[in-house]
């Protein structure tokens, strides 16, 4: 659906060159969501203005439904730019019109008559949950609602796809869900395309099928969102996943710990099982639960849990190694901090 390929932008400044963003590939799928999530200045706002040619690339290219982009003319780019919708955290509404008007208004550009314009309103509002704002102003309605107001205008050519700049990151959190919620639904009845970027892993988690991490320009890391939560690569994606799913254990309680602690992650099915009770009758140990979690993605359970296992030094072996068979990762956070805590006594 959409092909980036070897995409870069750069700026010339009196310091010198500043690379917004360097030599991004990416396919996105018909119908997907599709995250891009990055701290401040990793280049995502460049990239995704790049893929309405808002900001032209410096090099590469983006095609979109098999339209290569950068070969239309300026009346072409135009019209193609009308199949692709684009909501803003700063919702972008004219303050002088009313609701209806703001709908409508993409519509009067393509040259939509008056009545079709207004019922066509109307169907939209409908779907944004807003029928009854038709004729308020955008300075009468609250953040989320502005926010719907500008999902409605986006939608009212039928794109395929719509670009979402950081839409929800002006937004209180229930209003953020409510949002996300919208743009699921949208996504998934008319089978709209979204790319949406974030700085807030949450939102990926949320609605995204699949994503991309990005620093300096550049993608470190992409894949199926379950996938990436799961079993991160990079470091930054790992940062990333802990302000949604943090699984630190105070250094206290590192300390006094005699056991040996590990992390287990429970993966799609293997989450709902009964491993943690079966490993602690099938060896002589004893397990303490420090810390655990079941996060829903996609609605498919990801489990993590922080367990300390005490018991005779083979035994813990034994059961590390039952678990890593079945789980195929375990990663054994400290081992036997007995002597640390001796020694802190000591002092
Ligand atoms: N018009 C411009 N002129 C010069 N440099 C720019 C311009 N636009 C972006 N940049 C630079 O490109 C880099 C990427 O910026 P970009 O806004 O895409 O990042 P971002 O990940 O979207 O960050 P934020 O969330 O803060 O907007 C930054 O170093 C930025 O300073």
């Amino acid at each position: 659906m959409i092909s980036i390929q070897q995409l870069s932008k750069t700026y010339e400044s009196k310091e010198g060159t500043v690379v917004g963003v360097d030599n991004v590939s990416l396919h996105i799928n018909q119908g997907e969501v599709f995250g891009i999530v990055g701290y401040s200045g990793a280049g995502k706002s460049t990239l995704l203005r790049c893929l309405n040619i808002l900001e032209r690339p410096t090099s590469g290219t983006v095609t979109i439904d098999g339209i290569d982009l950068m070969s239309l003319s300026s009346k072409e780019l135009r019209k193609a730019r009308q199949s692709i919708g684009m909501i803003f955290q700063g919702f972008h509404l004219a303050m002088a019109k009313t609701v209806a008007e703001n709908v409508g208004f993409a519509l009067k550009a393509a040259g939509v008559g008056r009545v079709e314009r207004q019922q066509r309103a109307e169907e939209l509002l409908e779907l944004v949950g807003l029928s009854d704002k038709a004729n308020q102003y955008p300075a009468q309605l609250s953040g989320g609602q502005k926010q719907r107001v500008s999902i409605a205008r986006a939608l009212a050519n039928n794109p395929k796809v719509l670009l979402c700049d950081e839409a929800t990151s002006a937004l209180d959190p229930n209003t953020t869900q409510s949002i996300l919620q919208l743009l699921k639904k949208i996504n998934r009845e008319l089978g709209l395309t979204i790319v949406l970027i974030t700085h807030e892993m949450e939102v990926v988690k949320e609605i995204c099928d699949r994503c991309a991490v990005m620093e300096e320009g550049r993608v470190v890391e992409e894949g199926n969102t379950y996938d990436i939560f799961a079993h991160p690569k990079n470091e930054l994606t790992e940062r990333f996943i802990k302000t949604v799913i943090d699984f630190t254990i105070p250094e206290a309680l590192l300390k006094k710990s005699q056991g040996t602690i590990v992390l287990l992650k429970f993966t799609g099915e293997l989450a709902g099982e009964a491993i943690v009770s079966d490993l602690l009758q099938e060896h002589r140990i004893r397990g303490n639960i420090l810390h655990g979690k079941i996060d829903y993605i996609q609605e498919k359970p990801l489990g993590t849990f922080v367990m300390e296992l005490k018991g005779d030094d083979q035994e813990v072996s034994l059961a590390l190694a039952s678990l890593r068979e079945t789980l195929g990762e375990v990663e054994v956070i400290e081992n036997d901090r007995s002597t640390d805590y001796t020694m802190a006594r000591a002092e």
